[in-house]
């Protein structure tokens, strides 16, 4: 009988057990072989699969990396959100098509990326997959393109350029809030929230600014202001931008989700904000984007295309239901607050280190403010067509694209791409960033010249052609903020602008990462700044 059968009630059948079963000291002696059977064996099989992958893939006959074989480099690359300084030396090296992880092909010809994104117009990749949230598709992360039709034509109208325009009072009431804290700050240098306290006059601006647009959104997307440029304590948005970082970083290391899993507690939040706004009825009305997406749902209902009941159904056809309200409105967060607070501080930083530009920003935005009472910010109506402004964000999202590793889609039928057969279900990645540093579209393509991008004899170059610059990508994935980020951009720049003389601060690092959108490295950016003599604020006469 088997000493298992027997119930272990005594010593000696413990003992017995112990016996048969335990390794006995000898084994223990051998398990250091053991272990070094059991690491040959992975990595040989690591080797063999590396080698297959190499050399023997379907898509082993394209220029290639090293490291092509594997996922290891660029899934540290893409960990450490420095893919974007890997990606141009390896094309560098190797040209315009290059394989970079065993189904992973990074292309950087101008014809292609319009194939791909425009008129293949390719699915996102099933990476995107990996980044939903509350385990519903949305309008960034879905692949699926009768969903993301359905979604984007419910969605889009919210950042149509006239409902847009009503959005301007919450961004210049949040703006005014900004220039209140850079001037108490300059007062009172110790007055900086949660910060490091700098020498009198100098002013972080990449903190400030990305608080600044964490509010703007928060207000339009959520009708809550975090006030984050006020107080720096809301733990929403930090909450929110870790988990972006760690579930990017996942979408290409599964396995590091082991090791860090993902706490999704707070997202509660949005949650709450769309009960209290629809509990409040009509007396809770705003006009803001969750207004018009909880209008959009009302008026699906009534008119018969609202939700079936049936949840997986009413997902996958992309109605508007609650879950879809709270998912869509973080998507706002997720991608409208870092994008332009980032594509902000870039500018301002490339202004300074090209004082003649700030100097011609500044002239033409005083003339067209010209009539305003002393201290006022400019209005929308103002600025929204000085061609100088747009030619120095412009050149700004050039330089420092917010997609710096460019956008992977993937081929859903065999295709030739740049002359090489490319097969169904390979991820694309179309790398509009090395568009932008090519001689070839853009002249001195290293230095800040916004005047490329004026008309006719004010450009000291050819006009750019057509295809060539990508910030808001393309195709009917392209950026829905677009416009709104354009705006928020526009008053932001042209309010600092108007309102301080700006100094460049040397010796401080401007390096950037990229997980989703881009951001400066040390999360900080550092300004001199004081007020100018005609736009003294109250405080500090
Ligand atoms: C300077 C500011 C911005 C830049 C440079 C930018 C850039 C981009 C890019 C390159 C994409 C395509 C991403 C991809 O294919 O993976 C994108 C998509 C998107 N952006 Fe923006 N964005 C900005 C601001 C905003 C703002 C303010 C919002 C919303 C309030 C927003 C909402 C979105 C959404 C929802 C998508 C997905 C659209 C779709 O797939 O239909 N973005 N953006």
């Amino acid at each position: 009988m088997g000493i298992l059968s027997k119930p272990l009630t005594s010593p000696a059948l413990l003992n017995a057990f112990i016996k048969k079963y335990a390794r006995s000291s000898s084994d223990l002696k051998r398990s250091p072989s053991i272990t070094r059977i059991i690491s040959t064996l992975l990595f040989l099989s690591f080797l063999v699969k590396f080698i297959r992958n190499r050399y023997f893939h379907p898509l082993s006959h394209i220029p290639s990396t090293i490291f092509s074989g594997s996922f290891i480099f660029s899934a540290l690359s893409v960990y450490s959100g420095r893919s974007h300084y890997f990606l141009p030396a390896t094309h560098k090296r190797h040209g315009k098509i290059v394989r970079v992880a065993p189904n992973i092909i990074s292309i950087a010809d101008k014809d292609a990326i319009h194939d791909i994104l425009v008129k293949a117009d390719y699915p996102k990749s099933k990476i995107y997959n990996k980044m939903e949230l509350y385990n519903q598709h949305n309008l960034f992360t879905s692949c699926d393109k009768s969903f993301h039709k359905n979604r984007r034509r419910l969605v889009a109208p919210a950042f149509g350029l006239q409902y847009l325009r009503s959005l301007e009072p919450i961004m210049h009431g949040c703006i005014q809030v900004l220039i209140q804290t850079i001037d108490e700050i300059l007062v009172d240098p110790t007055s900086v929230k949660r910060g490091k306290v700098l020498p009198p006059g100098h002013i972080d601006v990449c903190s400030l600014i990305n608080r600044l647009s964490l509010d703007i959104i928060g207000e339009t997307a959520f009708g809550h202001s975090f006030q984050m440029v006020q107080h720096d304590d809301h733990p929403f948005p930090k909450q929110m931008a870790e988990l972006l970082k760690r579930s990017m970083q996942q979408a290409f290391n599964p396995w590091v989700r082991w090791l860090f899993p993902l706490d999704y507690s707070f997202l509660q939040f949005p949650i709450d904000q769309v009960k209290i706004r629809k509990d409040a009825g009509e007396k809770g009305r705003r006009a803001d984007l969750l207004q018009y997406l909880i209008d959009a749902q009302a008026n699906e209902r009534v008119s018969g295309n609202g939700e079936t009941g049936n949840d997986y159904e009413d997902m996958i056809s992309g109605k508007l239901t609650d879950r879809a309200l709270h998912t869509e409105v973080l998507v706002f967060l997720i991608a409208g607050s870092e994008t332009s607070s980032t594509t902000i501080t870039n500018t301002l930083m490339y202004l300074l280190k090209n004082p003649k530009t700030l100097e011609r920003l500044r002239e033409e935005i005083d003339q067209a403010t010209a009539n305003n009472s002393a201290g006022a910010l400019p209005s929308y109506d103002q600025i929204r067509n000085l061609p100088y402004l747009t030619a120095c964000i412009n050149e700004s999202m050039r330089l420092r694209p917010v997609a710096a590793s460019g956008v992977p889609r993937e081929v859903d039928e065999d295709a030739n791409i740049c002359g090489y057969t490319i097969p169904k279900d390979t991820i694309v990645l179309a790398q509009f960033p090395l568009l932008h540093y090519s001689e070839e579209y853009f002249p001195q393509p290293k230095d800040y010249i916004p005047e490329r991008w004026l008309p006719g004899d004010e450009s000291p170059f050819p006009p750019v052609q057509d295809h060539t610059f990508y910030p808001f990508s393309a195709g009917t994935r392209n950026c829905v903020g677009k416009n709104f980020a354009m705006m928020e951009m526009r008053l932001i720049l042209a309010s600092i602008v108007k309102t301080y003389e700006l100094e460049h601060v040397p010796r401080q690092r401007t390096d950037y990462v990229q997980f989703i959108t881009t951001a400066f490295a040390t999360e900080s950016y550092v300004v001199k700044m004081r007020r100018r003599k005609d736009m003294e604020a109250p405080l500090m006469q």
